[in-house]
């Protein structure tokens, strides 16, 4: 048996195992991942989160030598071992990581600069959170069917890309969105290639106070099931509703999850325009887990 050494970490209640991996030794294949994110036979997490120097990583060199900034790579896979492009959560719970465990400093008014396989994030720290510049983004053409199972709800949707795929489906009221069942995946017709995260959206209260749009969001997370949060699924949902609003509608939304409310802006950037994502993320707890590399997923014991 080694030891493996992990921090666990949330923001708004998306959470993930966290394992420093500066030079790149660690074997980490999907089982391994799975095993670690299970709730009952591991630590337990939404994802995991490797912190490699991007050095060590090919993709990592790749954006190096265009951000020679960008030291460390979030490697991220889901809680079912797949490897995912982005997590916006998982950036902020990243900084906070690389911050506290002296990887990393930023002081405010400076950015952090993080390799991740959607390309460069940069953060910044905002309050006690942080707001991550999470670049331009991409509307899907098309308008995919998503059908909830069990209760049957089958609506239109609209595919976003925020550096990893998303649907955003928008529901008639907050009642319609306490009631979906979302343990079980929704069905997009046509399935994206690769899978999608899917989003259900309904105006919070008002739609817009203020000048800024309020929503509700719920997220069946590619890889995951349903999740408490998702950084880049509020980004999504933000976007579209801001999409549908049509003119005039707000460039800054509350966006309420159950496990907590994030702000998404939109912004230029030399002239382009950037969504940001600002929330909490913090350290939950450190420990040391036995790690046998050959023990499979939640096998029962022989009898
Ligand atoms: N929870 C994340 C998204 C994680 C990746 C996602 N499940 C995918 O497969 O694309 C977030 O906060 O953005």
């Amino acid at each position: 048996m080694t030891q493996l050494a992990f921090t666990k970490a949330q923001a708004t209640g998306n959470d993930f195992v966290l394992v420093s991996d500066p030079d790149g030794e660690l074997e980490l294949g999907p089982q391994r991942v799975a095993r670690l994110c299970d709730r009952n036979f591991g630590v337990g997490g939404d994802g995991l989160i490797r912190a490699v120097r991007s050095a060590h990583l090919a993709e990592g060199r790749e954006l190096q030598a265009a951000n020679p900034g960008a030291e460390w790579f979030m490697d991220y896979r889901n809680g079912d071992g797949s490897i995912a492009e982005m997590c916006g959560n998982g950036v902020r719970a990243f900084a906070r990581f690389l911050t506290e465990t002296g990887l990393a400093t930023l002081a405010a008014g400076e950015r952090l600069e993080i390799g991740t396989r959607a390309g460069l994030r940069i953060v910044e720290r905002e309050g006690d959170g942080f707001r991550v510049d999470m670049g331009p983004w991409r509307l899907e053409g098309g308008e995919p069917l998503v059908t909830v199972p069990h209760i049957g709800v089958s609506r239109p949707g609209l595919g976003i890309d925020v550096g990893n795929p998303h649907v955003v489906v928008a529901l008639s009221s907050e009642e319609e969105l306490d009631r979906l069942e979302l343990f079980h995946a929704p069905l997009i017709e046509p399935a994206p290639e690769l899978g999608a995260n899917v989003e259900f959206v309904v105006p919070h209260d008002q739609l817009v106070q203020d000048g800024v749009g309020h929503i509700r969001m719920r997220v069946h997370e590619r890889g995951v099931g349903e999740t408490l949060s998702c950084g880049t699924g509020a980004v999504a949902s933000a976007l579209a509703v801001r999409s549908w609003a049509g003119a005039g509608a707000p460039d800054v939304w509350s966006v309420r999850v159950p496990g907590g409310v994030l702000e998404v802006t939109v912004a230029p950037v030399d002239g382009v325009e950037h969504v940001f994502l600002s929330g909490p993320a913090e350290i939950a707890f450190t420990g040391v887990v036995e790690d046998d590399l050959a023990t499979e997923l939640a096998a029962p014991a022989a009898l």
